[in-house]
């Protein structure tokens, strides 16, 4: 699949890392000169980043090019996206050199973040919206507006990169989620100019408390909770008059005066001054995926659309050494030496004894009815160092099945090199009683036959236990 990308900053440039990381193929189209080296910067942060959010390997990288002809970009092209600067004039040309140059079926979305499909297509062209999220390489919301039939198409294409397309019933100024934006920046402005507050405390306001709300629950169903027993209606009788009173009085713009940008850029500055963009990106980035990761857990927010991408990642295939875990490292698994730290090596085998669990029928519905096995004892070797980015691929021997007993060999591979061994013994236990037990009569043939089909490998160099 190719992506083309028209307009390579802020935007396009997490566009591009997106589908790159999601095996899709990408050309750039920039007049910038400094174009590659942006894209550049935000691919580093993007591969920093995304692998970290799965227990999974994403597919292979697609191949990043860089052209002088936007025509040649979008030639062949599955997906154009257009990120070029919010002016409606220069949206109208680049749309239209799209146009004549783009595949038919090719879906065509505009990256704008106030203007409606009917402004954007009102000299002919075909674009559809397609609203992300700064970064767009982790944060899943797309707002899709415009034909409904290219938005259907849209939102399959987004779903298999790992995002969440919003379907918007009516085309509207700025979409959903930016008109709630403004507002609050609106207001911020407001207590910032009136000398309330500065940019500082504003953020804290937020991030100390209903910042962390919105990320799980959104507005609606936190307002439904703070209703208590009584639930929502009981929150709109109480709070409802405040719409009335001083509490939401501002509704205007305050004048967007050259003082005012002083004031604020000075603000931001003695807030936020002593670090590098690239610094506040990287600390956004590690913020995020740990968010995202813990949603993971629970299936709420942005955490359900991780948990379904991951899903639908390519699983290791069962042979005669079964590959039980794949893994891109991500930056937050290295430590103070600058590697991949020691419990990381663990966390992979364990997913793979997971993964051998299911393979053998000790899967998830056999651990609900009250079988697993637990593990006791674990022997790693570290035999080289893992840094970030590196591919890991996991295989599994089994040493021995019998009875209660179930005994793995994994083996940690990066390209054809053994990094790690993890030798992990484990016993089969009645969740009921705690204590150990048979395994059902399908489990234990299943590990029976891998038992026989290994037998014939030998015990693997450094096994011991
Ligand atoms: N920055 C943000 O937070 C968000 C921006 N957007 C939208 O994304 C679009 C792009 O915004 P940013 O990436 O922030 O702007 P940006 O200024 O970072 O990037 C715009 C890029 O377009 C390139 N460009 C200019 N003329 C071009 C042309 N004729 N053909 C191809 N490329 C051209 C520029 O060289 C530049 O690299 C806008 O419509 C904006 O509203 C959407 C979501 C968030
Ligand atoms: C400020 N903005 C209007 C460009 C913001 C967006 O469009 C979305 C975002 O990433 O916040």
């Amino acid at each position: 699949m190719k992506a083309a990308i028209v307009g390579g900053g802020v935007i396009g440039g997490g566009w591009a890392a997106r589908f790159l990381l999601n095996g899709w193929d990408v050309a750039v189209f920039d007049p910038d000169p400094e174009a590659q080296r942006k894209i550049g910067e935000v691919l580093a942060g993007a591969r920093r980043a995304l692998p970290a959010l799965y227990d999974g390997a994403l597919p292979d990288e697609g191949r990043l090019t860089f052209h002088a002809d936007l025509a040649e970009v979008v030639t062949g092209a599955d997906w154009v996206q257009e990120s070029v600067p919010e002016r409606l004039d220069l949206k109208h040309r680049v749309l239209a050199q799209i146009e004549a140059a783009a595949p038919v079926d090719a879906i065509i979305g505009s990256s704008t973040s106030g203007f409606k499909p009917s402004e954007l297509n009102a000299q002919g062209a075909r674009a559809i919206v397609a609203h992300p999220f700064n970064p767009v390489y982790l944060l899943p919301l797309i707002e899709l507006v415009g034909d409904a039939d290219t938005c259907v198409r849209a939102g399959e294409t987004l779903r298999a990169i790992g995002m969440f397309p919003l379907h918007i019933r009516k085309e509207i100024d700025a979409h959903i989620a930016d008109r709630l934006l403004e507002a609050v920046w609106r207001e911020s402005l407001w207590l910032v100019t009136d000398g309330i507050a500065t940019t500082e405390e504003i953020d804290e306001a937020i991030r100390m408390g209903f910042g962390l709300r919105w990320a799980q629950m959104g507005l609606f169903e936190t307002y439904r909770i703070a209703g208590g027993e009584a639930g929502m209606a009981h929150f709109m009788a109480q709070f409802g008059p405040c719409l009335e009173w001083p509490w939401t009085k501002l509704t205007d713009v305050p004048p967007f005066t050259p003082e005012l940008v002083e004031l604020i850029a000075g603000q931001s500055d003695a807030q936020s001054g002593h670090r590098s963009i690239r610094e506040l990106e990287r600390l956004r980035d590690d913020n995020l995926v740990g968010i995202l990761r813990s949603l993971k857990r629970t299936g709420s927010g942005a955490g359900g659309v991780i948990r379904d991408h991951e899903a639908r990642l390519p699983r290791p295939q069962a042979a005669d050494l079964p590959v039980t875990a794949e893994q891109q490292v991500p930056q937050s698994w290295t430590d103070y030496n600058g590697h991949m730290n020691e419990t990381h090596y663990l966390e992979l085998a364990s997913r793979a004894t997971d993964r051998f669990m299911a393979l053998i029928g000790a899967d998830a519905a056999y651990v609900a009815a009250g079988q697993s096995y637990f593990t006791v004892e674990n022997r790693v070797r570290y035999l080289a160092e893992v840094n970030a980015g590196e591919r890991l691929q996991v295989t599994t021997q089994v040493l021995g099945g019998a009875g209660k007993k179930l005994h793995l060999f994994h083996t940690l591979r990066r390209g054809g090199g053994e990094v790690a061994t993890v030798e992990t013994l484990l016993l089969h236990v009645d969740l009921g009683t705690r204590r150990t037990s048979l395994p059902s009569e399908a489990v234990a043939a299943e590990t029976e036959a891998w038992v026989t089909r290994h037998s014939g490998l030998g015990r693997p160099e450094g096994a011991s236990i």
